[in-house]
């Protein structure tokens, strides 16, 4: 036995080739109109010289398409070589890299065609001279070459619809896929008689005046996005020859969501293609051209590599210098900005330091010192305080500030995450939770004296709130409309949870929950009964008794409304009966 064995070539199955490029590779039957344009550009690219590259199609009476240039064409050796075997390709170099000029490279993209055609026949002259050939190619494998019938140097290939995919090569349908791929090529291409082709990217176009093209580039966006977006940016990477225009939505838009219109080489690639920007740029929609990216075998997408990642970042770059040029020369288009994108922007901020700087330094929140940027309002604290909640923040948003202790409202979605990162921007920043109880305790007692001639009332006050499991306080706090503020610190209300756990569970888990019940220290919540109310001076001043006892029911009632704190059916219970009494007490008679 010899141990070289005779030698064979692989034999590839056509339709097999076929069904593994439909399934598998591309999107849609679609692209075969792409790669029919871009081999007749590349045959124009390669055949240089100053004759206008011209590419005609022409869907045909009978339901066939043909598709001429004046390109390079192809010898009779040529076409064997390149266009009966798959795989081959006359765009890579030794190395198999595809050559710089062209955007072929796999010799896979005429077999496109036979998603939608039995038969492609290709008549072809090539400018190295030889007479026209005629190549005619068959799905399931077979080819004939004779001699073409063709004067000019270049190629025109004719598709013959397979049964089911003439809609396919219909005119209106060939138009419409035509100039969705080609309207920015350089060369004049004519889709039954009419020009489909531009003679210039919108963003190339030249205007004397910025304002007429930015006014221009934003009609162009509103035609391919739909709705007109608020702003453009320009784009420039010039290692990956990429130029192009960033649309800013003009309504919110969700990170992740929605991708760009990549051309390369002039000629579409994708016209949602994820992966340019930066995830966090997740506002703006890009329409750009490259001549460096690298497409996917399918052309449909980009190939992630290190250019595209590093395209990436000049990208995110270019978006960053326009929002910090916004921020310093247009604060009110900025405003806008955020107006629009504030929610995501927030979401980027919790994990990207740059938009969290953008976020500090132009987001207006709702603190009690009126509605301001973070960085404005942590200006000479040494403490942010936050509250955890809108209701929260109603309710103490006043007196906190008048005790000294201004808040911000971490009300909405993100804001808790955005505060307690912000000490990543400077770490002298320190942010907490405000906790009521602390707040409480900040509140102005009563001179001593005054304490005194306060105590018969204050003592009511604990034996009618004993029963509702809380204490009274008397402080002097603005605002002086407030009669008295139900608050709940921390410890108080996790306390308090663990006992409504343990309540409402079995034996075990209620032992379990005791556990945690530091019973030594009661923590419970507190009526602060402010001092510069009239109304409490006037109860200080009332006897004990029944009606004494109603007020504080009421008031207590009345706190927890004012502060949306949850009401237990004992809260109730007191609410009602201290209304009803008291009303009873202002009609004690029937009308005269
Ligand atoms: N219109 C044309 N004019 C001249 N040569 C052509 C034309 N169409 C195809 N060819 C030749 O046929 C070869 C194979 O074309 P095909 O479209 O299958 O692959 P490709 O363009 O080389 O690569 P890709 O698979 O990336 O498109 C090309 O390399 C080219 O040499």
């Amino acid at each position: 036995m010899s141990t070289r064995g005779e030698e064979h070539r692989f034999q590839v199955d056509l339709r097999g080739v076929v069904d593994l490029l439909s399934h598998h590779l591309y999107a849609s039957p679609r692209v075969f109109v792409r790669e029919l344009l871009q081999n007749a550009t590349d045959a124009i690219t390669a055949r240089g010289g100053d004759e206008p590259g011209r590419v005609t199609i022409e869907p045909l009476p009978d339901g066939a398409l043909r598709v001429s240039d004046n390109g390079i064409g192809l010898t009779e050796e040529e076409v064997h070589t390149f266009l009966a075997s798959v795989g081959r390709t006359s765009k890579r170099d030794e190395l198999g890299f595809a050559r710089q000029d062209f955007l072929g490279q796999f010799g896979i993209g005429l077999l496109s065609c036979f998603m939608v055609a039995d038969a492609i026949e290709v008549v072809t002259r090539s400018a190295r001279g030889e007479g026209a050939v005629r190549w005619t190619g068959y799905s399931d494998g077979r080819y004939t070459v004779a001699a073409g019938d063709r004067d000019e140097t270049g190629t025109t290939v004719t598709l013959r619809p397979r049964v089911g995919a003439e809609h396919w090569l219909k005119p209106e349908t060939v138009r419409q896929l035509a100039s969705s791929y080609a309207h920015l090529l350089d060369v004049d291409v004519t889709v039954s008689g009419e020009r489909i082709t531009e003679p210039e990217a919108p963003w190339e176009v030249k205007y004397d005046d910025p304002e007429v093209r930015r006014t221009a580039l934003l009609d162009y966006g509103a035609t391919l996005l739909g709705s007109r977006p608020m702003e453009v940016i320009d784009l420039d990477v010039p290692e990956a020859g990429l130029r192009g225009v960033g649309f800013v939505l003009a309504s919110p838009a969700a990170v992740g969501q929605g991708g760009h219109r990549v051309y390369l080489k002039r000629m579409l690639v994708s016209e949602d293609a994820s992966k340019l920007m930066p995830e966090w740029a997740f506002f703006v929609r890009c329409v750009v051209d490259t001549s460096q990216l690298r497409p996917t075998a399918s052309r449909e997408a980009l190939y992630e590599d290190d250019l595209l990642s590093s395209v990436r970042e000049s990208l995110g770059e270019q978006v960053r210098t326009w929002l910090l040029d916004l921020s310093a020369n247009h604060p009110e288009r900025l405003a806008a900005f955020l107006r629009v994108h504030h929610l995501g922007v927030k979401a980027l901020a919790v994990r990207d330091d740059e938009m969290l700087r953008l976020v500090d330094a132009w987001l207006p929140f709702e603190t009690s010192r009126g509605s301001m940027p973070l960085r404005v309002f942590r200006r000479g604290l040494a403490m942010i305080r936050y509250v955890e909640t809108v209701d929260e923040f109603r309710a103490l948003a006043a007196i906190a500030s008048a005790a000294g202790t201004p808040v911000v409202n971490a009300g909405y979605a993100y804001d808790t995450e955005i505060l307690e990162r912000l000490s990543r921007l400077d770490p002298d920043i320190r942010v907490r939770r405000l906790d009521p109880g602390e707040l409480a305790a900040r509140l102005e007692p009563l001179p001593a004296e005054q304490e005194i001639t306060v105590a018969p009332f204050l003592e009511t006050a604990r034996s009618v709130l004993r029963e509702l499991e809380c204490v009274p306080l008397i402080r002097q706090f603005d605002p002086v409309t407030m009669p008295a503020l139900y608050v709940i610190s921390q410890r108080a209300r996790t306390q308090d949870a663990v006992r409504r756990g343990r309540e409402a569970s079995d034996e075990l888990w209620a032992d379990v929950l005791s556990a945690f019940d530091d019973v030594t220290v009661e923590h419970r919540p507190e009526l602060v009964l402010n001092w510069r109310h009239p109304l409490i001076r006037k109860l200080a001043s009332y006897p004990p008794g029944p009606a004494l006892r109603h007020a504080v029911e009421a008031l207590y009632g009345q706190a927890l409304l004012a502060g949306h704190h949850p009401l237990r059916a004992v809260d109730s219970a007191a609410l009602n009966r201290s209304f009803l009494a008291l009303l009873d007490r202002a009609f004690p008679s029937e009308a005269p």
